[in-house]
């Protein structure tokens, strides 16, 4: 369970990017994030990893308060949440199982990091993880002969790979056209399902957000105005969340 309460995040240049959250996330649920740029969904989703620490309130998961962690206890703080970003952040001339297994490598003597070797066990578990998000037949492709879309699922595979209890995710499909966003968007529906891993989305793309996600919280100024079933909801909930931008949701009803 992921518990924020009262709390509220001010960078060192004076902005106020969170304010006051109460908020609580159970095991198992499927989130997604949405508001302005700039209202603060990054923020949010950072703090919980401590990318980005808070600077009032607590924020704790499961029941580990987060403001304490530091050196090798964020470390393992942060092996169990797993962590994708826009723009993939694959090592681009490493093939696709070179990536994936680099997710065990924090849990590998440090000579065999050094070297680069895997026993069979650790590539077949690396291989079982492409063939999750149904992309095996890429394992030994370099990444920078891939697809975004293609790249996005391996920066998945690789994060399963650290056996993961959350999965935060900060617009992973900003930059993949309306298809592969939708391949991807049920890759992220199937792992929650499947293995009951926390998923929390940041996502510009409300259509996308109300069909894959359970549950929205719009963010607008640093504050949640909206936390609730996505199916309840509806345009003028997002006019509240967008504060009249509407262009930024056309097409949903
Ligand atoms: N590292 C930083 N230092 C100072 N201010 C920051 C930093 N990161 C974000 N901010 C500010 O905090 C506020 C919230 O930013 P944040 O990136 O969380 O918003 P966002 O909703 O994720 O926006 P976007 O959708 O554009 O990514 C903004 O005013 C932003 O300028």
């Amino acid at each position: 369970m992921i518990e924020f309460k009262n709390v509220s995040k001010v960078y060192p240049n004076g902005v106020t990017a969170l304010k006051n959250i109460d908020l609580t996330i159970n095991q198992g649920e499927f989130v997604a994030i949405i508001g302005l740029s700039g209202a603060g969904k990054s923020t949010l989703i950072r703090t919980i990893n401590k990318m980005h620490p808070i600077t009032d309130g607590s924020l704790t998961v499961n029941d580990i308060d987060v403001s304490q962690l530091k050196g090798k206890e964020l470390r393992r703080f942060r092996r169990d949440i797993g962590m994708i970003f826009q723009s993939f952040n694959l090592v681009n001339r490493a093939k696709v199982i070179t990536n994936v297994l680099n997710a065990l490598v924090p849990d590998l003597p440090a000579w065999r990091n050094l070297i680069g070797y895997f026993t069979k066990e650790e590539e077949i578990f690396a291989l079982e993880q492409l063939d999750r998000v149904g992309i095996l037949d890429k394992a030994y492709t370099r990444v920078d002969q891939l697809s975004g879309g293609q790249q996005q699922r391996v920066a998945l595979a690789r994060t399963l790979a650290q056996s993961p209890k959350i999965i935060l995710a900060d617009e992973p499909v900003a930059s993949l056209d309306p298809v592969t966003a939708n391949v991807v968007m049920n890759d992220f529906k199937r792992i929650n399902r499947d293995n009951n891993i926390s998923v929390l989305i940041n996502i510009h793309h409300v259509e996308l957000a109300l069909e894959f996600c359970d549950r929205i919280i719009g963010i607008r100024d640093g504050e949640i105005v909206f936390d609730g079933p996505s199916d309840k909801v509806d345009q003028e909930t997002l006019n509240y969340i967008y504060k009249g931008k509407t262009e930024a949701m056309e097409g949903v009803s």
